[in-house]
């Protein structure tokens, strides 16, 4: 493939929900950190050409000595993230050249090849792409008072998920004119929306979660205990 995607993994958070003395991204399930196995998904896929890792300041030398450690010969860069993922998105995407750009959450490590395949092919044909599964639940708009203020039609609803893809000229000019406005999102394709750019959904997986709470760390054994079964 002549031009190979490249890849931000953001991993420069707090994990202020797990509740944990560690980042929860360092957190290991069987014995290796949440992080590494998002990484390896990455580095295993054949439309993956270069993948910058975004982490703490002062994770850096740590995640550089793991890059090593685990023959992650994709990485081309760690990187400091910032003061929120949408900064450290941007500090990441300094560090790539490729045409197509996904960034994906690190703590989201049992993403497909298929669904990165997947993502990438609509994302070169649309423009842009965005993983999501149709919401399960229904979904209602609650006031500060937790009284319910609206039910959006369930059908148009989708719970976004990561990896996003873009052009990297979309995605940095839409970071950028973010940046002009003071304009704060919790994902990329809101900012690139915002340029006027249309997204396309690639249907994903439920198991494609964002390891968030301590119960997801229970679920998260599982699944990559079963993951390990069908040797995904
Ligand atoms: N300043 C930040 C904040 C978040 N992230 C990353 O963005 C992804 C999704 O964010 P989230 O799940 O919210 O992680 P945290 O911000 O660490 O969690 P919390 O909101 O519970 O503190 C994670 O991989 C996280 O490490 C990041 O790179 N830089
Ligand atoms: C990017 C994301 O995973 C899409 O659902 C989500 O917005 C990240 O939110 P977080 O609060 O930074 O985890």
């Amino acid at each position: 493939m002549a031009n190979k995607a490249g890849v931000i993994v953001v991993a420069a958070g707090k994990g202020s929900r797990m509740g944990t003395t560690e980042s929860k991204q360092y957190l290991k399930l069987q014995d290796k950190p949440i992080i590494i196995h998002t990484l390896e998904v990455f580095e295993r896929s054949s439309i993956v050409g270069e993948i910058v890792m975004v982490t703490g300041a002062e994770d850096v030398e740590r995640c550089r000595d793991w890059v090593k450690q685990y023959g992650l010969t994709k990485v081309v860069h760690v990187a400091a993230g910032g003061r929120d993922r949408q900064e450290s998105v941007l500090n990441g995407l300094q560090h790539l050249t490729t045409e197509w750009v996904m960034v994906h959450d690190g703590v989201r490590p049992f993403v497909t090849q298929d669904h990165i395949q997947q993502c990438y092919d609509t994302a070169v044909e649309a423009g842009a792409s965005v993983l999501a599964v149709p919401v399960k639940d229904t979904i209602k708009q609650v006031n500060p008072n937790r009284q319910i203020i609206g039910t959006p039609d369930r059908s148009s609803l989708w719970a976004i998920q990561t990896p996003q893809t873009f052009r990297r000229s979309d995605l940095l000019d839409a970071h950028q004119h973010a940046e002009q406005q003071d304009f704060r999102g919790t994902d990329d394709a809101m900012l690139v929306e915002r340029l006027g750019i249309t997204v396309a959904v690639v249907e994903g997986s439920y198991t494609n979660i964002k390891i968030t709470t301590p119960d997801d760390l229970d679920y998260a054994a599982y699944l990559l205990e079963r993951k390990g079964e069908s040797h995904i």
